[in-house]
């Protein structure tokens, strides 16, 4: 006879006929699908809880859009790389404290617009002038002053608009806000970091919802020693099975059968999907049955955009010691920036990054000659600049595990997208940076929306198979929140 263990491993791999009567001793089984934060965070919690839990991983690593590389001999954060709000209600402060993780404050500033303190840029032109900080300082201002009249604008129409229609509608209205010359790149420049927030060109993203985030309080911080000890330490013990690409979701009234690319299935009591959105818009999971129209609505009126990266590793530090070097341009497509590791970590290490469609359009090119690219950027910073020793390049608008960066409010999307995205199926719970209540397309929202939908499905589960006063609602959360140590930070 089996024992209860081998039985719910039998349940879990699929080996077990369908319509066995489940044995009341039995755990509930529940199969994450994704092994992002936000599908870690959810095994973590059911495991706590003494469910029975398998994680199933497409990549043959964990973290998704999370990944620190160590190939230059030091963490480089190819994926999330700041902590969005460095204060003790981010809900992973309790375990970034206890991992003694060291954050870099970038800017103590909530706003999604300065996300760096303006004293630690250095902008410059195309041909290498660096641009007079005077000029950059008075540029944010009108760009503050442009950005305020957009809100009137947002007022007198009641359909959405983008936010670079609304800009030219206010250009229109009070010419003396339009620049000229080096100004106007450098209002550019502005429209690109606006633009690399949301992963998305201007006139993808939606007027009536673009400020509406309430970012925690505390500022920008950086993971000194890369985001991955945090998936390390939740993933700790977890039943996940890598290289496991999930094809078909079978949702039964009492089961969920859940297909692997390989012909290989795994049967449980309920599913947690946390795939990225991206990749639920490419119809990559075949679920029976049909996800019903207001679902499959969901997923299609929120956006995903998109980022890249390319590190660079130098032999010598030859650039100043700011935060971020940016070349101004005529368009905003063609502004870009270097964040300095060197400034927050002392690694000789200069990270490109790419939002919307220019990134789309790095990723047509090859490793070397993105890599190639970049340097002819930073040659026009600094002509003297040696090549570098190594360079990686992300590429997550086309990886299949991810197809985007990160989700965003299209123009016009139905105030109900949320609600319907992160609603459950029967058995079938979503979770994932897309379905947070509050803090879409981060980290700490992802690792939230893993939480949320693990205790919704407890409480599902624990209802429905009716032994919910032998089971104790455990929380990761709760376990963590013990810790008093406080979060360690390089630069206030
Ligand atoms: C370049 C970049 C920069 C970013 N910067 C920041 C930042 O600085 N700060 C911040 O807070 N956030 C940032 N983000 C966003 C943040 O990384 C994400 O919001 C968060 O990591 C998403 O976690 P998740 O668990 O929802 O999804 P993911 O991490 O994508 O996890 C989903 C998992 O599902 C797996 N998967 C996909 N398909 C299948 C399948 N068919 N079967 C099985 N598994 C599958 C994937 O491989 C992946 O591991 C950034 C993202 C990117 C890409």
């Amino acid at each position: 006879m089996d024992s209860e263990e081998s039985i719910s491993e039998k349940l879990l791999d699929g080996t077990f006929s369908l319509n066995m009567e489940r044995q009341q001793c039995l755990p509930p089984s529940v199969i994450v699908i994704g092994g992002g934060i936000s599908g870690v965070a959810a095994a973590r919690i059911l495991c706590n809880a003494s469910f029975k839990v398998l994680l199933l991983e497409s990549r043959d690593r964990l973290g998704g859009r999370i990944h620190t590389d160590y190939s230059f001999g030091c963490p480089v954060d190819m994926g999330a790389s700041w902590l969005h709000g460095v204060c003790n209600e981010n809900p992973l402060a309790p375990l970034i404290r206890c991992l003694g993780l060291t954050l870099y404050r970038t800017s103590g500033d909530n706003s999604v617009l300065y996300d760096h303190d303006l004293e630690s840029y250095k902008l410059f032109d195309k041909d290498g002038h660096q641009v007079p900080q005077q000029m950059v300082i008075e540029v944010g201002e009108i760009f503050k002053k442009i950005l305020k009249e957009t809100e009137k604008v947002r007022d007198e129409h009641k359909d959405d608009l983008s936010v670079l229609q609304a800009i030219s509608v206010v250009l229109d209205r009070h010419p003396y806000l339009r620049q000229e010359g080096l100004a106007h790149e450098v209002l550019q420049w502005y429209i690109c970091r606006l633009e690399a927030w949301f992963a998305a060109d201007a006139d993808m993203i939606s007027l009536k919802s673009w400020d509406q985030e309430q970012v925690l309080s505390g500022g920008h911080g950086l993971m000194v020693q890369g985001y991955h000890p945090v998936i390390k330490a939740m993933a700790k013990d977890i039943d996940t099975r890598l290289n496991h690409r999930v094809t078909k979701v079978i949702n039964r009234s009492n089961k969920v059968i859940v297909n692997v690319e390989d012909g290989t299935n795994f049967v449980a009591d309920a599913c947690i999907i946390t795939v990225p959105l991206g990749v639920l818009k490419a119809n990559l999971i075949e679920f029976d049955p049909k996800l019903p129209e207001w679902k499959v609505s969901a997923i299609s009126d929120l956006g995903v955009g998109n980022e890249n990266k390319i590190a660079l590793r130098f032999d010598n530090v030859f650039w100043p010691n700011v935060e971020l070097l940016g070349i101004v341009a005529p368009s905003s497509y063609a502004c870009g920036y270097f964040l300095n590791l060197h400034k927050a970590t002392g690694h000789p290490v200069l990270v490109y990054m790419a939002a919307g469609r220019f990134a789309y359009d790095l990723e047509k090119l090859s490793d070397e000659s993105a890599a190639k690219f970049v340097m002819v950027q930073l040659k026009k910073m600094f002509p003297d600049a040696t090549e570098p020793v190594q360079y990686l390049v992300s590429r997550w608008g086309t990886d299949l595990n991810s197809l985007g960066c990160y989700s965003y409010d299209l123009v016009g999307k139905p105030e109900d997208t949320y609600d319907r995205l992160r609603a459950p199926l029967g058995n079938l719970f979503f979770g994932g940076e897309a379905v947070s209540m509050d803090h879409q397309g981060s980290v700490h929202g992802a690792y939230s929306a893993g939480v949320m939908a693990a205790e919704n499905c407890q409480r599902h589960l624990l209802k429905r198979l009716g032994n919910l006063e032998k089971r104790e609602f455990v929380s990761f959360r709760d376990e963590i929140l013990e810790a008093t140590i406080p979060l360690q930070i390089s630069r206030i």
